[in-house]
């Protein structure tokens, strides 16, 4: 549904996006990761069409975002970071005016619904929460049944209940085959969300793949608060220690924790503040050079 090929782009001489190459298919959940700066938001904006690219090749549904864009736009949902709105309107004349310039659009309510905002709908937009106006943005961005949504940080601002509202709308919206692309910097919404993922720093992109199967290749860790009178070294595995708390990485993290807990019971020790977990997004950003993260 999304091929990208090679994409640069250059604002003057400096390069944003140097050479980026990733493919979505139909119905998937993508995120794309990396700090500030990284191109991120450059990208999508020559995906929905708003930038024309310097070089590479970019399809959405099959078309140019560029050369086809009122095609494109018939398409896809665009969330971006700075929504303009004006802010003597309600909530809900907001969305009813974005209407008139949508084709086969939801009806008013049905878009509040799913973006969580039916109780705000007589709200003026000045009165609403950053969180809210995401969510504002989201409504507009769902208002054409888009086969497509971008959505650039689409959880920013919001309190942890909203973020779980907005998880779910993106979740059932991709269950029903809406392939959608999300930049955020909450590894854990990304980890959530989407099935692959491609982190960019500086304009390229430094991982990319399956979610799940980059991280069931990385193992785990073992944490534990190292008991007093216990060096790290004599313990059984090899570990690092960081304020107190031993961190031991293991293929199998299972089998870590059995072998350190066995090596604990066999000296009457308590390996208190225990913790045993998969890899996460978290430890593969970390695990990136410094200047990557
Ligand atoms: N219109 C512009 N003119 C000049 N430079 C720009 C312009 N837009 C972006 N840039 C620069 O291009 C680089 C990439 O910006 P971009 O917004 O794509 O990054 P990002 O990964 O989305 O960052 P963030 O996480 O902060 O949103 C940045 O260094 C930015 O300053």
């Amino acid at each position: 549904m999304i091929e990208v090929n090679e994409l640069r782009k250059s604002y003057g001489s400096y390069a944003a996006v140097k050479g980026v190459s990733f493919e979505v298919a139909p119905g998937e959940i993508f995120a794309l990761l990396g700090r500030n700066g990284a191109g991120k938001t450059t990208t999508v904006e020559v995906l929905a069409g708003f930038q024309r690219p310097d070089g590479g090749t970019v399809r959405v549904a099959g078309l140019d975002p560029w050369s086809d864009r009122a095609a494109v736009r018939q398409r896809v949902g665009i969330m971006l970071q700075e929504a303009g709105f004006f802010p003597d309107l309600t909530v809900a004349r907001t969305v009813a005016v974005w209407r008139d310039f949508t084709a086969a659009p939801r009806p008013v309510g049905e878009a509040l619904d799913l973006a969580g905002l039916s109780d705000k709908a007589r709200t003026r937009v000045r009165q609403l929460s950053g969180g809210e106006k995401r969510r504002l943005d989201l409504a507009l961005a769902l208002l054409g049944r888009p086969d497509v949504l971008f959505l650039d940080e689409p959880t920013a601002g919001m309190d942890p209940e909203a973020r779980a509202n907005t998880w779910e709308v993106v979740s059932a919206l991709a269950a029903r085959g809406t392939t959608i692309l999300l930049t955020t910097h909450y590894l854990e919404e990304a980890q959530r969300l989407a099935s692959s993922m491609a982190i960019m720093d500086e304009g390229e992109i430094v991982a990319a793949g399956g979610i799940a199967e980059t991280l069931a290749g990385r193992g785990g860790r073992v944490a534990f608060r190292l008991p007093a009178g216990v060096a790290a070294d004599d313990l059984p595995l090899p570990v690092t220690v960081e304020g107190g708390t031993a961190v031991c990485r293991a293929e199998d993290p299972d089998l870590a924790a059995q072998t350190l807990l066995t090596w604990a019971a066999g000296r009457g020790l308590r390996l208190s503040g225990l913790e045993v977990r998969a890899a996460t997004l978290e430890d593969l950003f970390l695990d990136l050079p410094r200047s990557a993260r």
